[in-house]
């Protein structure tokens, strides 16, 4: 035995002695029946062991030459695992704060940091690979690359293959299994134990959400089945466009003339369910493109989103709703003024005898934008009290349209290859947003419209999430 695994297998039965493996019956966080429940919590009670532990830690970045900037403990657990590594190895530590504060920096992640750098994650015990999912998510939104998750523990129950499916390495120090057998070994637990564990776990493989704490049937339930929850006419025909076309794909289309708008809407057209235009910045926009835009959504089956996020008193969202009504089905518009654009709105929609819709500003995939978790709920208020015209929410978060399914959650921020720009913008993957985030559609800009062959590129994103929204439902 290598004196690493001599180091190990002592750091093993000096947990059990502590009793932070236990056997008998638990429920684990994610509501799952275990016959073997691992509680590192009270490790603080015992500064040797932390030592130790912080020692084998170390050891374990230097043997498999792990490093980055930074590391972070995903609390509350391994925060004190990932302090006392940082204080006897003169690593920097990164908190990233549960609840971001409402007074003072409101900050989210506390420390000294650098956009690009990289931070290695520090977990006590990891099932589904949630808490992981909610910490790396944070870190990732200020702009910092994770790569690599040590943790004490793998319970060996999905949170391994989640975490590689995402693009990011677990390291463990111990697995469930290799525990099992050091105990075994060691007589410190019985051969019908190693056997109901073994049991256990080929029983017991968890699925990461982002919002563990939720059981979001939204992201499990077919879109067919929330046809009757939609209250809104435009959902019902949004939710028939993407069956129809298998397509959770809106294509962001932010360029600067009419010709090329039109040009990549009738190469795009067909594969995408929604069109999302920011018609303020083609600058010889006039009444023609929008005619001619409304044409093309009928004959390739899409609906026309105008991403103007109208923010002002009824009155101004009024006039500025009447010129976009003639052309757009659907337009953004952000909470911050209440009911009074809704209400405007929704007079306008009637007047014209047309089916109109908005979706509200939830939450935005700028980093340091300043909604928080209050702004966004009374944002779904807002949806739920104006139900008839409004299709969806533009948000980030699974948890958001958790108990909304007749809401559609509409996602931007979404590339194949690249974590964001240099102006702010954060990307996640497709299948991120899709499976982890809980996007019904995904927005795609310059993932398409920047690629060598934008056509091409539509269809590998239309592909991609489509695969992503049937696994969503297994
Ligand atoms: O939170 C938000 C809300 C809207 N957007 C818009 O989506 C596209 C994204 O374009 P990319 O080229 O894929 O970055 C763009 O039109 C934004 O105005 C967003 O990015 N984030």
């Amino acid at each position: 035995m290598s004196p690493s695994q001599e180091n190990l297998k002592q750091l093993c039965l000096e947990l059990f002695e502590i009793d932070a493996l236990k056997f008998g019956d638990f429920v684990t966080k994610v509501g799952i029946k275990t016959p073997v429940y691992m509680d590192l919590r009270g490790i603080i009670s015992y500064p040797k062991l932390m030592d130790v532990l912080s020692t084998v830690i170390n050891n374990y970045f230097t043997e498999n030459k792990i490093s980055g900037q930074s590391i972070c403990g995903v609390p509350y657990t391994a925060l004190p695992i990932a302090t006392a590594v940082s204080v006897k190895y003169n690593i920097p530590m990164l908190i990233r704060r549960k609840d971001v504060k409402t007074y003072g920096t409101k900050k989210l992640i506390e420390g000294v940091y650098q956009k690009g750098d990289k931070c290695i994650i520090v977990e006590d015990v990891v099932t589904s690979g949630s808490s992981i999912l909610e910490t790396i998510n944070d870190l990732k939104s200020v702009g910092i690359v994770i790569t690599d998750v040590l943790t004490v523990v793998d319970r060996e129950q999905g949170g391994r293959q989640t975490l590689k499916d995402l693009g990011y390495t677990l390291h463990s120090l111990f697995t469930l299994s290799s525990i099992m057998t050091i105990l075994y070994e060691a007589n410190k637990v019985k051969q019908d134990v190693v056997e109901s564990v073994k049991n256990y776990l080929s029983e017991n493989q968890v699925q990461a959400k982002c919002n563990n704490e939720l059981q979001d049937t939204r992201l499990s339930t077919p879109l067919e089945s929330r046809l009757s929850a939609a209250k809104c006419p435009l959902t019902t025909d949004l939710i028939n466009i993407i069956l129809k076309k298998k397509s959770n794909v809106c294509v962001a289309l932010d360029v600067t003339s009419s010709k090329e708008l039109l040009s990549l809407t009738k190469q795009l057209g067909p594969h995408i369910a929604l069109l999302k235009t920011h018609s303020d910045a083609v600058t010889d926009w006039n009444e023609a493109v929008g005619n001619e835009l409304v044409e093309l959504s009928k004959e390739m089956e899409f609906l026309i989103l105008e991403d103007r996020k109208l923010a002002d008193i009824g009155a101004t969202v009024g006039h500025q709703f009447s010129l976009i009504s003639s052309w757009a089905h659907l337009v953004t518009v952000h909470s911050i003024a209440g009911p009074g654009p809704l209400q405007e709105i929704a007079r306008i929609a009637d007047e014209r005898g047309e089916k109109r819709g908005v979706f509200l500003i939830g939450e935005l995939s700028c980093a340091g934008n300043l909604i928080d978790e209050k702004y966004t709920q009374a944002t779904l208020n807002l949806a739920q009290s104006f139900s008839s015209i409004t299709v969806g929410l533009v948000c980030q978060s699974p948890s958001v349209l958790a108990s909304s399914p007749g809401l559609l959650q509409l996602t931007p921020g979404i590339h194949l290859s690249q974590a964001g720009d240099n102006k702010g913008q954060q990307y996640n993957s497709p299948n991120e947003v899709i499976t982890l985030r809980g996007a019904d559609i995904g927005v795609i800009g310059r993932g398409v419209t920047q690629a060598p062959d934008p056509l091409a590129a539509v269809k590998e994103y239309k592909r991609v999430m489509w695969e992503a929204y049937e696994q969503r439902l297994k």
